[in-house]
């Protein structure tokens, strides 16, 4: 199986890293605008084959779609990150060209891959390559909510003091500061409610954390982070090769589910071998249908700044 990954920077070659290292693909090629830059991330990366016990073969490119054919699933994390103080938002004027004109030239090479789109604002740049393309809308998915559940699973675990792999939970919404819903009602310690071990308050902390989890990790580092965002597109890309149909929180095309239509935004989504496979479109409550509207609204109003570039 195949996997290309276009922007070898911090959350591609994270990428890259722990597919190898966990043989999810026998293949990734890295591929890159910036010259030599894609080659040395993938020759360091194939330098840790001998002593972490990988198979998967690495390569580096430089803009040569070719060596890229018949990729089985192509990641997009090309273009730029936020710096401390920006929203992911304010990252749409330089994004929205690289991502339209990777997608184009990807799909010259692999004409059958399914896209997953991580680069930013990412609900916007889902729906422009989604639009810009023309592909069926289960080719399409955009990653977030596998990145914020985790956060929140960590702030839940962190609250709850027990391990967060012994924590469910999910956030749906926007991929923004203030669009995602971290599902607190339905998160739970075992199958147990959180609410039966932390308070209303401690929850709305938990969720408040969670919300401007990527902010926070980019104030700490100077742009933002890459390690969790690697590991939750290696999660998506392991699901959709292995044909695992994980429950996985997505960004995907919305045909009236929820209430919503022509909108990409995160909602549970069943991820297997022909990528979105399934929309769940769970009951909510009224005080969460009222935030997933609010955050529809939201991102439905980025889309809007499309139009230039979708013409
Ligand atoms: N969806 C998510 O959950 C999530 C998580 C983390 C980061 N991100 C986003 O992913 C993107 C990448 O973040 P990063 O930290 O890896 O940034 P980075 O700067 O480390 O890497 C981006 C890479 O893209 C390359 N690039 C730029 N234009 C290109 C083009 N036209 N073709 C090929 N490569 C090109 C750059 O040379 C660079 O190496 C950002 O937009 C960031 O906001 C999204
Ligand atoms: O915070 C960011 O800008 C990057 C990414 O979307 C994240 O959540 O880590």
């Amino acid at each position: 199986m195949k996997v290309t990954v276009v922007g070898a920077g911090n959350v591609g070659a994270s990428c890259a890293d722990v597919i190898s290292y966990r043989g999810i693909a026998s293949e990734v090629v890295l591929l890159d605008i910036r010259e030599g830059f894609a080659e040395g991330k993938a020759m360091d990366l194939m330098q840790c084959a001998t002593n972490t016990g990988f198979n998967t073969v690495i390569t580096g490119v430089t803009n040569d779609y070719a060596k890229t054919a018949n990729s089985d699933v192509v990641v997009i994390t090309s273009g730029i990150p936020r710096k401390p103080g920006m929203t992911r938002e304010e990252l749409i004027g330089i994004n929205a060209g690289i991502v339209k004109s990777v997608a184009d030239n990807v799909l010259t090479h692999s004409p059958n891959a399914i896209i997953v789109v991580v680069s930013n604002p990412m609900d916007t740049m889902t729906y422009l390559t989604l639009k810009a393309t023309g592909l069926p809308k289960n080719r399409v998915i955009g990653m977030g909510g596998a990145l914020d559940s985790s956060r929140f699973r960590y702030y839940l675990s962190k609250a709850l003091d027990k391990p967060s792999n012994d924590v469910s939970a999910m956030v749906i919404g926007g991929h923004g500061d203030t669009t995602m819903i971290p599902l607190t009602r339905l998160a739970s310690y075992n199958g147990i409610p959180v609410s039966q071990f932390l308070s209303e308050e401690e929850l709305a902390k938990v969720a408040s954390a969670t919300m401007v989890g990527g902010a926070t990790l980019t104030g700490l580092l100077g742009t933002s982070a890459w390690y969790a965002p690697g590991a939750s597109v290696a999660y998506l890309v392991d699901s959709i090769l292995n044909d695992q149909k994980k429950m996985i929180a997505c960004s995907v095309m919305l045909d009236g589910e929820y209430g919503q239509d022509d909108i990409c935004i995160g909602v549970p989504c069943i991820i297997g071998k022909n990528g979105v496979e399934q929309i769940l479109d769970i009951n909510l409550s009224d005080s969460e249908k009222e935030a997933f509207a609010k955050s529809a609204d939201a991102v439905r109003n980025m889309n809007g700044d499309l139009s230039s570039i979708l013409g």
